[in-house]
Order: structure tokens, then C-alpha cells, then sequence
């Protein structure tokens, strides 16, 4: 079973691109089979892994996304990049604007992004979206999408009013289009071990959202060296790996992974009782 999460805040610079690295090829390093996809315009993604335009990026999301609008055929693996620690990508370009606005005006608009990953998604255990600052179409498209959905949240910043209307969103995807959307949790970014911002947050998040929005325990560290790996062309665990991002990066992806299994031994309670 694949899963499919997607990193999503509209709020910009909160770690979602950086998350998407570092929790992608260290489910990667844990031996899972991991495919990226850069569903930002800006194309970050696409560039801290060490993927600079013209080169091979001839084929990239916004082309598929085109030609399953078009419902025109392309090759099952087409512009899929490999990177050498591990996870493959389909990268994203400033032609995902242009993409985004003729959605507006197709049929199953919404449902776009999940058409292409559905046709790629077999050969991955997880699909991670990274998805732009907006909740506009390609994000929806990208909830649509997504099995589960992880929100980094800088931790000096209080986060009341965009949270409140990403929850909604999200909530409404899972309402209208895709009901099996779940929140995984909220991961506190940049935190400033100097400072007390993350517990205050932490509890603001909870008092706001209720006990039920998980905050995962784990927190990425402010790190120079996290912020340094993205013109690097690689993940924290090589460019740093005896760092603290790097630690906590990986205990962050032990805690997704553990998600997926509390979720099949709740799912298996609930079969084991109803027979
Ligand atoms: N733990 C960290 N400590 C310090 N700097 C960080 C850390 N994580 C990310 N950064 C830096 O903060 C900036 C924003 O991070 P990133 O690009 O991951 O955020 P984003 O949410 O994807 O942004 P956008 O909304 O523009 O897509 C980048 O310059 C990145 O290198
Ligand atoms: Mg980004």
C-alpha cells in the first residue's frame, strides 16, 4: 500500500520543501521506495535536490498535468528523476502557474494531480507532495491527492488565522472529494531551543484545535546547516550528519512511520470487534 502525504501550509518559509527532503530520503535511507513531487511553481523542491533547469527537466509535472487534462498518453515513468541518495522526483517549474490557472476551467479539476499520481503511485511505498503557499487549485489538487496531510508550522510565529483556514480546507476537501484525508500532524519548524515558542505554540494549537491535532513530538531545531542544505543539492543527513536537524529529521521520520502502524492496529481492532 502506498502512502500519500502532503506538505502543505500556505503560510511561505515554514519548512514544508526542506521537510520534504529530509523526511523523503530518510524514508528513503529506512529502506522504502519514495517519489517526490514538486507541485510548486517556484520549483524549490526540484532545486535543493541538485535539479537546475534546462537540463533533463524537459518533462516535468506541469507537462503531465497538461496532458491528463488533455487526456493525452505518456510513458509510465516519464521525467522521473532518480537522485542518488535514494528518492526519485518528478519536478516542478514555473509552468505549473500556467497549469494552475487553465485547471479553473477543466473537468474534475480537483482531481487532476491525483489522476497522475494514481498512474505512478504503485512502484513507491510514499508519495510526498510538496505543495506551494497558497490553498489554491494545485494544493486542493494536491489534498485530493493525498492520503494524509502534515503541516509544518514555524515555531516563533503563532499560527492562528492561516491554521484556522487550512483546517477548513482541508476539511472541506474531505467533505466534498476525497474522504479519506487525514490529518497526520502539525511538525514544529526552526524552533530556538533558546526560546520557549514551541511549547507555548504546542499548547496554543492544542487549546485552539483540540486535543485531537497531533503535534508530532518531534521538533526540527533552527539550524544554519538545515538552511545551507538546500543549495547544496543534498539532504542534512550527509551534508551535516552528526547535527541536530539531522537527529531530528530522522526521529521524524521513525514518528510517520509509526503512524502508518498505529493506524493498522487501530483499523485491525476495529475489524477484530465488528466480527
Ligand atoms: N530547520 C531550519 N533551520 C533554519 N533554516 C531552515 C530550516 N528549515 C528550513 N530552513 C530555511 O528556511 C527557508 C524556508 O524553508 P523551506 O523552503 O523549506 O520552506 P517552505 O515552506 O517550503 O517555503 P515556501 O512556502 O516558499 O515553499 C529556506 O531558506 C530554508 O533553507
Ligand atoms: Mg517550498
Amino acid at each position: 500500500m502506498t502512502k500519500v502525504i502532503a506538505l502543505a501550509n500556505q503560510k511561505g518559509g515554514v519548512g514544508k520543501t526542506t521537510t520534504a527532503v529530509n523526511l523523503g530520503i530518510g524514508l528513503a535511507a529506512d529502506g522504502k521506495k519514495v517519489l517526490l513531487v514538486d507541485a510548486d511553481a517556484q520549483g524549490n523542491l526540484t532545486d535543493s535536490l541538485g535539479f537546475h533547469e534546462p537540463d533533463n527537466l524537459s518533462v516535468s509535472l506541469a507537462t503531465l498535468l497538461a496532458k491528463t487534462m488533455l487526456e493525452e498518453s505518456y510513458e509510465a515513468r516519464e521525467g522521473i528523476l532518480h537522485h542518488h541518495e535514494g528518492v526519485d522526483l518528478m519536478p516542478g517549474n514555473i509552468e505549473l502557474s500556467a497549469v494552475e490557472v487553465s485547471l479553473v476551467n477543466t473537468m474534475s479539476r480537483e482531481t487532476i494531480l491525483r489522476s497522475y499520481i494514481d498512474s505512478v503511485k504503485a512502484d513507491y511505498d510514499y508519495v510526498l507532495i510538496d505543495c506551494m503557499p497558497s490553498l489554491g487549485m494545485l494544493t486542493i489538487n494536491a489534498l485530493a491527492a493525498a492520503d494524509s496531510v502534515i503541516i509544518p508550522v514555524q515555531a516563533h510565529y503563532l499560527p492562528a488565522k492561516g491554521m484556522t483556514q487550512l483546517l477548513q480546507t482541508i476539511a472541506r476537501v474531505r467533505r466534498q472529494i476525497n474522504p479519506k484525508l487525514v490529518l497526520d500532524g502539525v511538525l514544529l519548524t526552526m524552533v530556538d531551543s533558546r526560546t520557549k515558542f514551541a511549547k507555548d505554540i504546542s499548547f496554543i494549537l492544542r487549546r485552539d484545535y483540540g486535543d485531537k491535532l497531533r503535534v508530532f513530538n518531534t521538533e526540527i531545531p533552527l539550524s544554519v546547516r538545515a538552511a545551507e542544505t538546500s543549495a547544496k543539492g543534498k539532504s542534512i543527513y550527509v551534508h551535516d550528519p552528526d547535527g541536530k536537524a539531522a537527529e531530528a529529521y530522522a526521529a521524524f521520520t521513525k514518528e510517520v512511520q509509526s503512524i502508518g502502524s498505529e493506524r493498522r492496529h487501530a483499523r485491525q481492532h476495529q475489524t477484530d470487534h465488528s466480527r
